[in-house]
Parts: C-alpha cells; sequence; structure tokens
C-alpha cells in the first residue's frame, strides 16, 4: 500500500472482503473479517491441503497459513507456539480457533485419529456448557480459552491440554432479555429423550425462574422444529416459533454433546449425573423467598409454591430437602472469644440474603460442573512424551459497555497484559530488525502501559489488592472500597472519579460508587455495587456443608476441595485466582513463539439506507471494530 494509514487500510480490507477475500495480512498478523456466511470452498479438505508446507505468502492470506505458520516454526526453532486471536465479542475467535484446531490435527496427526477426534470433540462440548446466546453473538464464548495442541519428538498431535478462565457467572441466574443462559439448559430441554426429561422434571424453559428473564425460545431448524412437542416450548416460541441459526440447532446439538461425551469416555452413569446437576441449577432457581411472620428476628421463610421444586432440587442434588430449606434461610455463625471456638449460633437470613445465598449455590454447581467438564476433558486427551504444543488463545477482547462491572474490569485487565504483550512482541521486535538492518526508519512510539497494569494488579495498593481487602472485613462495603481506592490514588493518570466520564450516563454515579480507568484502548467507567459478591467464590458455611455431604458422588467429591473455615464467611478471592492464571499464561506466552489472528466483526449496514452517500458514511462510521 502506497499511503499505510487507517483509512486506507481499512478501505483495503473493506474491498477485500466485498470479494470474499476475508483474509489479509499486516506483516506477519493475519486480519480476519467475520464473513458470517459460508464461503465456498473455503475451509475444505482440499484447501487444507494447499497450505501444507507453505511459507506465508505463497497462498493468498488464511487461518490456515498461520497455523501452518506456527507448526513450521515449532519444527524449525524447536519451541512451542503460541496463536494470539483477539477480537471483540462475534468477531470471529471462536470459529478461527476451531479452523485452527482442525487444521492442526487434520495435517499432523494421524488423519484424524482417536486422539485427534477427541481433542475436535472438546469444542462442542465446551460451547453447550460455556457458550449462549447474546445480543451480539448466537454462540458467544463466555469464559476465555487456552487450548494447546501437544507434539511428540516426531511432531505428531499426541494429546491436548485446555486451561479455562472466567466463566461469567452472572447468566445463569438471570440472563438479560434478549440472551439466554448456557445452551445446555434449552439443549436438554429440547433434544433430550422423554425419559431422561421426565426424571430431571424438565419441561419448557418458561417454567423456570433462571431462564424466564432472557429469551425463552430454541434455536430449531425446520426439522427439528417438528419434533417440538408444544408441551416443550415456551409461550414466546409458540408464538414466534424458534430461532434461526446455521450453526445452532437445541435439538441436534444435544445428541452432537451426548455423543462427544461418550466419545471423551464419559459413562452413561457420569454423563446422568452431569444433566442431573444442570437440571438441579434450574429448580433450584425456583426455591423463593418471604418474610416470616413468625421469626421476631426479621428472618425469612421458603415460600409454600416452591415447596415442590425444593423437593425436587434436593432430591437431584442429593440432599435432604429440610437441612436445605434451612440451609437457604440460615447460616451457621461461631463465636470465639481469645481465640476459643464459642457455641454455634444459627442466624436467620432475610429475603434478600437467602436470594443471594440461593443463587451463590446455583452458581457455584454450574461452575463446578464446568471446571469438570473441562478436566474431563483433559483427561480424555492426556500425553506421555510431549515435546512441544502450539497453544491457541480464544479470550474475550476489550470491553466496554454503558454499565461495565467486575467481568469487564476482569477482561480489561487481560487485555492490558495481552496489549503489554503485544507491544513487547510486535513493535519492539519490528523495531529491532529495522535497526539492525541499518533502515532510517522513525522510531514507533506507543503507550506503554506498565502503570496501568501496576495500579491494577500491585501487591501492596493494586486494586484488586484493596477489594480482597474489603472483602475480608466482617462488613464489607462496595462505596468503602470505591472511597479507599480513590483515597490510595489520588493523582494517577490512570485512575478517575465516574464524573470524569466523558459520557453523561457516567457523570452522574456518585464518587464511592465507581471508579474510572484509562486504559490502552479508553477510558472505561467501572460501576463497584457487585464487586465484593462478584469477588468472592465462597459458600456461606452452612450451605457448603451440605454439598459436601451429598449422596451424589459428583456433587461431593467437587466440592470436598473447598476450603471452608468452619463457623465464619469464608473468602475465596476471584481475582487473585484470575491475576495468578494470567501470571501463568503470560509466562507460557513469553517462553513461546507468537502468532498474532485479529478478527474483526463488520456490522450490517441496514438495507433501509439503500446505495447512497449515507450508506458510505454509515460504513466508515460502523463497519469495523478495527
Ligand atoms: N470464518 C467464518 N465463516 C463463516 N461464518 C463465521 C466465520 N467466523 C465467524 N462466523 C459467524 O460469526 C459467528 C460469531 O463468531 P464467533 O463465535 O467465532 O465469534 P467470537 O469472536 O468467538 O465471539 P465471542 O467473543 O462472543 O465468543 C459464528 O457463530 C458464525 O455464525
Amino acid at each position: 500500500m502506497m499511503h499505510l494509514n487507517e483509512a486506507t487500510l481499512l478501505n483495503n480490507v473493506r474491498r477485500r472482503y466485498y470479494e470474499n477475500r476475508i483474509y489479509s495480512y499486516v506483516a506477519n498478523i493475519l486480519i480476519a473479517i467475520n464473513p458470517y456466511i459460508e464461503i465456498a470452498e473455503m475451509y475444505t479438505p482440499e484447501t487444507i491441503k494447499k497450505y501444507q508446507g507453505k511459507s506465508l505468502g505463497q497462498q493468498p492470506p488464511h487461518v490456515f497459513a498461520i497455523a501452518d505458520k506456527a507448526f513450521r516454526d515449532m519444527k524449525v526453532l524447536k519451541q512451542s507456539q503460541s496463536i494470539i486471536v483477539s477480537g471483540e465479542s462475534g468477531a470471529g475467535k471462536t470459529e478461527s480457533t476451531k479452523h485452527l484446531l482442525r487444521y492442526l490435527c487434520y495435517s499432523y496427526g494421524s488423519s484424524a485419529g482417536p486422539i485427534e477426534q477427541k481433542i475436535l470433540d472438546a469444542n462442542p462440548v465446551l460451547e453447550s456448557f460455556g457458550n449462549a446466546k447474546t445480543t451480539r453473538n448466537n454462540n458467544s464464548s463466555r469464559f476465555g480459552k487456552f487450548i494447546e495442541v501437544h507434539f511428540n519428538n516426531k511432531f505428531q498431535v499426541v494429546g491436548g491440554h485446555i486451561s479455562h478462565y472466567l466463566l461469567e457467572k452472572s447468566r445463569i441466574c438471570s440472563p438479560s432479555s434478549e440472551e439466554r443462559s448456557y445452551h445446555v439448559f434449552y439443549q436438554l430441554m429440547a433434544g433430550a429423550p422423554d425419559s431422561l426429561r421426565q426424571k430431571l422434571k424438565l419441561t419448557q424453559p418458561d417454567d423456570f425462574n433462571y431462564l424466564k428473564t432472557g429469551c425463552t425460545r430454541y434455536f430449531a431448524s425446520p426439522a427439528s422444529e417438528k419434533t417440538l412437542s408444544p408441551s416443550q416450548k415456551s409461550a414466546a416460541h409458540a408464538k414466534q416459533g424458534p430461532l434461526k441459526d446455521n450453526l445452532v440447532d437445541d435439538v441436534q446439538d444435544f445428541k452432537t454433546l451426548d455423543s462427544a461425551l461418550s466419545r471423551m469416555g464419559i459413562s452413561d452413569a457420569d454423563k446422568m449425573q452431569i444433566y442431573t446437576m444442570v437440571a438441579a441449577v434450574l429448580h433450584l432457581g425456583n426455591v423463593e423467598f418471604e418474610d416470616d411472620p413468625e421469626d421476631t428476628r426479621g428472618g425469612c421463610r421458603a415460600k409454600q409454591s416452591g415447596e415442590s421444586s425444593l423437593a425436587i432440587a434436593s432430591t437431584l442434588l442429593g440432599i435432604d430437602a429440610s437441612e436445605l430449606k434451612q440451609a437457604l434461610t440460615s447460616r451457621v455463625m461461631q463465636s470465639s472469644r481469645g481465640g476459643v471456638k464459642g457455641t454455634v449460633i444459627m442466624v436467620p437470613l432475610k429475603v434478600y440474603e437467602a436470594v443471594n445465598a440461593r443463587d451463590a449455590l446455583a452458581k457455584a454447581i454450574y461452575s463446578k460442573l464446568f471446571d469438570y467438564i473441562v478436566n474431563r476433558i483433559n483427561e480424555s486427551i492426556p500425553f506421555q512424551a510431549s515435546s512441544y504444543y502450539i497453544g491457541v488463545l480464544d479470550i474475550a477482547g476489550f470491553e466496554f459497555f454503558t454499565i461495565n462491572s467486575f467481568e469487564q474490569f476482569c477482561i480489561n485487565y487481560c487485555n492490558e497484559k495481552l496489549q503489554q504483550f503485544f507491544n513487547e512482541t510486535i513493535l519492539k521486535f519490528e523495531q529491532e530488525v529495522y535497526k539492525r538492518e541499518g533502515l532510517n526508519v522513525p522510531e514507533i512510539t506507543y503507550a506503554d502501559n506498565q502503570d496501568c497494569i501496576d495500579m491494577i494488579e500491585g501487591k501492596t495498593n493494586g486494586i484488586f489488592t484493596i477489594l480482597d481487602e474489603e472483602s475480608k472485613l466482617p462488613k464489607p462495603l462496595y462505596t468503602h472500597f470505591t472511597s479507599e481506592l480513590h483515597t490510595k490514588w489520588p493523582n494517577h493518570f490512570r485512575l478517575a472519579l465516574p464524573r470524569s466520564s466523558r459520557l453523561k450516563a457516567h457523570r452522574s454515579i456518585r464518587d464511592d460508587e465507581g471508579f474510572l480507568v484509562r486504559h490502552f484502548a479508553g477510558a472505561v467507567c467501572y460501576q463497584t455495587k457487585q464487586f465484593i459478591e462478584k469477588n468472592n467464590d465462597a459458600l456461606h458455611a452452612s450451605l457448603e456443608g451440605i454439598v459436601q455431604e451429598s449422596s451424589n458422588k459428583l456433587i461431593q467429591s467437587l466440592f470436598s476441595t473447598s476450603n471452608t473455615l468452619k463457623g465464619k464467611l469464608s473468602f475465596i478471592s476471584v481475582g487473585n485466582k484470575f491475576k495468578t492464571q494470567l501470571a501463568e499464561l503470560m509466562e507460557k506466552l513469553r517462553q513461546n513463539g507468537t502468532n498474532f489472528i485479529r478478527c474483526i466483526f463488520v456490522y450490517r449496514v441496514p438495507t433501509s439506507l439503500g446505495a447512497s452517500n449515507q450508506t458510505q458514511e454509515w460504513f466508515i462510521n460502523n463497519s469495523m471494530g478495527l
């Protein structure tokens, strides 16, 4: 390109996109535009063959070329490789990841032998439990992942390993109105055989509090729709028909999930335990609470209308119904004087506290189930003698909404770390090459974001540390945490009060209810209201106690390792866990060779504008999240 700037680059990829050439290179970085249609011949076995052993540039730009480059670099440099796939939600990261894995397994495995098949089988399973319909993407991954494909010293695929990050938990109890919870809930209701649905007492999405706040329609093709009986459909589904997507079909996807689980070596009995836990979460959500007029201390009781749900949930969870009821409506406290444990007292919970306890239990069950599923996948793709691996990182890009909470804070922190890594790898490296070759290229300046990272993760006054300290107080308060933050970082360029936001909606947030971080990609204003709850992975002791004694072996084992401090509210820091996981990931990335893929999402031009100057303007303003 004669003139290289954002506008010419954008125009170039746009013109290529209109010719179905969705891939372009900027140096070694692949730009991938989501085509939203199947492009003929794009990913066929013949196309795979064309890229095998070819240097970048010998064939048109392609995600396969990056996979092959990683493979060749691994072989020649004798070094493990990473492929970092970035982009906003819906940009095509997960689809690119799947193509990369398919390419590696087909090209350098024993032509999709059992191990390769199991690596590929991980995708439908992960998607059932970790993906959901959002307003931006019908199949949005609500967790980050680093998938390693391991090779032996002959450079053949021998196994794999998946690490996962930050499953979005708020979705489990309250998906927002246009969105859905995790696919598996709908897949079970739409696609499981009658006998299984009856056993699990699964009816239709409207019947469950945890689903009915969101969209209750299934994804179904015309053929799948015909298999659904009226009793399986929600009112919205019956009225408006199914949601349609070429890649998502709840009826079909249940069958795919079930057979993928079997191929992974999960027995019918273990599958039953998995499905049971999924159903238990839904029934638990139907247990509701009201003030107890007989309790003088302002406690609550379970509503009569939810008794049958309580009974079903307890049966499925393998715990006694009355014990579950008690653990949801009260918690155990043990007074300690002078280090000696005193009497045990039952503290009644208020309605909102019982609701929080119930939701915390549901989230804990589901997220532990997700951990278990990933562990089982990893057990199914073991390797003894791995020499090197190629790891593909598929993790959410920078997020900036009107309301930004703890999840956005963690994701944006992760993106700060990845941006720093990108700066180190690409920009520093390029400049070293220019210098070495004596090219007179002016030095490229870029904003160093170490100060932002330090402010977030620093051991003494980092935001995560301040949050953890607040969480350990007897009565943690988000307003106190927020004030502490502003006090400890009064004049830092990266941290400001919400009122300094350019957005009107943020300027009305009180000083002790939010903070603004000037990230590398822009300023984001965070609302701290739920930071303390979202940063705590612990259940209160009474609840933890009863699930640990469940007669359901899977539930018992999943909760057995938890470190409950008997008689006290324990605290398990989500932020700290993420920080540690991310440090491990960055360490791996730094040791490996690196390849970058940047996915871009193209908004479709409203057809109402037609071919006009307005369309052109719309496109320039809205088209690509570069
Ligand atoms: N290469 C492709 N060819 C055809 N369609 C694609 C391609 N890549 C993505 N899509 C379409 O775009 C949708 C969104 O892609 P994908 O799920 O990969 O996005 P993502 O970046 O992983 O989003 P999220 O962060 O929400 O998980 C897919 O479900 C598919 O319909």
